[in-house]
């Protein structure tokens, strides 16, 4: 994986236009723009209440601007018909930040509900089709029949992603993906996303706060603050920034955030020889 964008990036997937988001006379966005190009990982970063998530919700077509323009694969969200938003909604997959699962049914079902929903394969496809994404996040078979009451936090995470991955979107997007999860839980999940984005050939969007996350899995880190977009670019570039968010964000981490730095991070995770493939310079000890 490249830390930084190939010389001619693929064509775009999100591409936000001057956005204006308000609730009541509450500005959170003015002129906000953001290109996100296939294939990529962006991430989101941002003080709180910064309005990442309402721009979460905006990519979903969960808000609508005041002003500006919203386009996923070249769909205008507020003007598709409710038929176009169904063909392009079908089209991503969404994690949320508490895994959203359902504690009434079980580990299969919940993957199931949107082949379900949709009725695109026929019900003998079902069940193996969520084995196989049961699997593919690192689930044993047994899991399937777990309720979510049984789950671990890593877990729940896990079933939260095969869900997003049943009806094999070319777009994903995360909400903080490793809130709430231990240090290893946390790696170990970093770890699966960097699989499955190599596996998958994902484009990938996701709000976090956590660094190691950057390290691991992102091409272009995107700076929400000030009701816009400051910056979208590749780490190194990124955490260079002079604003006083950035500094508070990369506080300790900065000087390891050059290419090279976050080229050997990557390595060391593919070596699964290395303890929990953390690098000396990433452990909390080091810094
Ligand atoms: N439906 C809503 N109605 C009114 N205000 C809202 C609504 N949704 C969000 N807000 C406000 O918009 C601002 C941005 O909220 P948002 O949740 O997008 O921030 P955030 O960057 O995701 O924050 P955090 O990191 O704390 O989750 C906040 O001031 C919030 O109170």
């Amino acid at each position: 994986m490249n830390a930084s964008l190939p010389a001619t990036p693929l064509p775009p997937v999100i591409e936000v236009d001057n956005v204006t988001t308000a609730f009541g006379g509450h500005v959170i966005h003015r002129n906000l723009s953001l290109v996100v190009h296939r294939d990529e990982v962006v991430a989101l970063i941002g003080g709180s209440g910064s309005g990442k998530t309402t721009l979460l919700r905006l990519l979903l077509g969960l808000e609508v601007p005041q002003a500006g323009s919203v386009k996923i694969f070249g769909h205008p969200l507020g003007r598709c018909s409710a038929c176009d938003l169904e063909h392009v909604r079908y089209r991503w997959g969404v994690l949320f930040q508490n895994g959203a699962l359902f504690s009434a049914l079980s580990v299969f079902d919940n993957i199931a509900l949107p082949l379900r929903e949709l009725q695109s394969v026929p019900p003998d496809m079902v069940g193996p089709l969520v084995m196989l994404k049961l699997a593919q996040v690192g689930l044993k078979p047994d899991d399937a029949f777990k309720r979510p009451a049984e789950l671990s936090g890593g877990m729940v995470k896990r079933v939260s992603l095969a869900r997003a991955l049943i009806l094999d979107p070319q777009l994903l997007f995360l909400d903080e993906p490793t809130a709430g999860l231990d240090p290893d839980s946390a790696k170990q999940f970093v770890r699966l996303l960097r699989k499955l984005r190599q596996e998958l050939g994902l484009t990938v969007v996701m709000v976090t706060h956590d660094v190691d996350t950057l390290f691991a899995v992102v091409d272009r880190v995107a700076v929400l603050a000030d009701q816009r977009i400051i910056a979208c670019g590749p780490l190194a570039e990124v955490a260079r920034l002079p604003h006083p968010f950035v500094r508070n964000f990369f506080l300790g981490h900065a000087e390891h955030c050059a290419e090279d730095d976050v080229r050997r991070f990557r390595l060391s995770l593919d070596d699964t020889s290395e303890e929990g493939g953390v690098p000396a310079m990433l452990r909390e000890d080091a810094l």
